[in-house]
């Protein structure tokens, strides 16, 4: 939310070795933490490498994904994710949020969350609140489809955890400061697929058109991996420059929550998805806290004699907020009326953007 000019000169992100994080060496842990902390809070982006997750396991998620999306619409819509009680599964293409610069927009998705059973304490607890994004996944029957992604999951989440935790000694917090309430977290895992749109009106030789619309990030932060061209991070200044790829690292942001968390010394950083490349496939994790989650300033993080910078709000509840903006369905089920949805923490797109 506040204008830090020393980013205007920022022209790449930072490239960081976490393969320290495994460690358990306070000296080396130190050393990430504060280098992790230095990116998250001047731009909110950054690249990771010594992340520990398999390469194989990553181009096996890859394949599942494709797998599923390259099904029959019909099969496809089985898992449609408004035929769910809780927000998992297939995301068609016509399934529009509200996003006024997205001029060229035609991606599917598949969404997941951590797998509980609904007679899990936590998501009784969260469905007498109403959550929405609470329970077990639907699962293709696509032969891996399930174990595949189930460990693949595992893996980013444990990621998820040591980055948050690297956090936590950054911004010399106790441990667990965070982590203790990601324990049954609002977490989401995305595979998407993009395609950039031809035939009539689609402009198909237009290829910096967006695709996915400017936004910030719900959740604490959010690990990327993509193979493909076309990601956008909006610099401080208002510009944006284009995410390398590079299939050995993740690309790591700062959300809403943890920007909220953390007084806004870590920032949530506005990006979009141009259409670069005919065909694209990414898979971010959103590392969230638990549904019931408040998120206030931490009281160690908001200076003397100043009032908290931000609002407290549950993590489900603002998760959830957001997702009547971007899923047409869930209007629907909520009678949200049609018109725009604030997030307090995109200030800058409505300013730039969607004035
Ligand atoms: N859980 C998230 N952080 N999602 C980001 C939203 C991205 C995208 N605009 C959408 O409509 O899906
Ligand atoms: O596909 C990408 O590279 C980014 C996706 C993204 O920003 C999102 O789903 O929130
Ligand atoms: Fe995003």
């Amino acid at each position: 939310m506040t204008f830090h000019p020393r980013l205007a000169r920022g022209r790449t992100l930072p490239l960081i070795d976490v393969s320290g994080l495994y460690s358990d060496d306070p000296e080396t842990l130190r050393g990430i933490a504060d280098q992790l902390g230095r990116a998250a809070r001047e731009i909110g982006f950054f690249r990771i490498t010594g992340h520990g997750i398999d390469p194989a396991l990553i181009e096996e998620a890859y394949q599942a994904a494709a797998a599923f999306f390259a099904q029959r619409e019909t099969l496809k819509m089985r898992h449609y994710i408004g035929a769910n009680r809780n927000h998992r599964g297939y995301v068609p293409f016509s399934e529009k949020g509200d996003y006024a610069d997205e001029v060229n927009r035609n991606y599917e998705a598949f969404d997941l969350g951590p797998d509980l059973p609904w007679d899990d304490p936590e998501v009784v607890a969260g469905l007498a609140r109403g959550a929405i994004t609470l329970g077990p996944n639907p699962w293709p029957a696509l032969p891996g489809f399930h174990a595949t992604i189930a460990r693949y999951f595992a893996s980013v989440a444990r990621l998820g955890l040591l980055v948050t935790g690297a956090l936590e000694r950054h911004l010399r917090l106790p441990p667990g400061t965070l982590t203790r309430h990601m324990t049954k977290p609002v977490s989401q895992l995305r595979l998407l697929h993009y395609v950039r749109a031809t035939g009539p009106g689609a402009d198909p030789g237009a290829q910096k058109t967006v695709n996915m619309g400017a936004h910030t990030d719900y959740e604490c932060l959010t690990l990327l991996h993509t193979r493909n061209p076309g990601l956008q991070v909006m610099t401080a200044a208002d510009t944006w420059i284009d995410v390398p790829v590079d299939p050995a690292v993740y690309v790591v942001n700062i959300g809403d929550m943890l920007e909220a968390w953390s007084n806004g010394i870590l920032r949530s950083t506005p990006h979009r998805v141009l259409n670069l490349s005919p065909e694209r496939f990414s898979m971010p994790y959103f590392v969230a806290a638990n549904h019931g989650t408040l998120i206030r300033p931490l009281p160690a993080l908001v200076p003397e004699g100043e009032a908290p910078r931000y609002e407290p709000f549950t993590a489900g509840a603002h998760l959830e907020r957001m997702l009547v903006r971007d899923f047409p369905y869930l209007r629907r089920r909520r009678n949200t009326p049609a018109g725009p949805v604030h997030n307090p923490f995109e200030t800058r797109i409505e300013r730039e953007i969607r004035p």
